[in-house]
């Protein structure tokens, strides 16, 4: 799987966005090292805080299913510049990803921004900064 399949993949996800309060859609796609592609897309809830990015949908599920070697992600939204993945994304992405693994963004006017882990959270909290017990 290519860049521009992973991609196409990301916004093919949108349809399955459950978006009824924001009406925003986003879809994601995951490349393990293994070849799989575990993909995403927002999931929301009534109750509003408890929805899901795209990101960490596709991130979850990959890790549920035993992978955590990761080579690319995908993410797409209807912005006017490619969409910048949230906090709380770029914090669970540090986790499992490389300072080096990429990311691409893209909207859907075929802008794509690809950046680096590192670039994306510099200077981010990691598990070797916990406290050894
Ligand atoms: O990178 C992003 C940015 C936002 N959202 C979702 C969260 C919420 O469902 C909606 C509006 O913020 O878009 C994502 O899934 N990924
Ligand atoms: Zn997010």
């Amino acid at each position: 799987m290519n860049k521009e399949q992973l991609l196409e993949k990301a916004v093919e996800m949108r349809d399955n966005a459950y978006v009824p309060y924001s009406k925003f859609p986003v879809g994601a796609a995951l490349l393990t090292k293994s070849g799989n592609v575990y993909t995403g897309c927002n999931i929301e809830n009534a109750a509003f805080p408890v929805s899901l990015c795209a990101e960490r949908v596709a991130i979850f599920k990959a890790v549920a299913e035993g992978e955590t070697d990761f080579v690319e992600l995908a993410v797409a939204a209807d912005t006017g510049r490619p969409v910048p993945p949230c906090g709380s994304c770029r914090q669970v992405m540090s986790e499992f990803f490389k300072p080096e693994t990429t990311i691409h963004l893209t909207n859907l006017h075929n802008q794509v921004k690809t950046v680096t882990m590192e670039e994306l959270l510099p200077f981010s909290f990691q598990p070797h900064d916990l406290p050894k017990t």
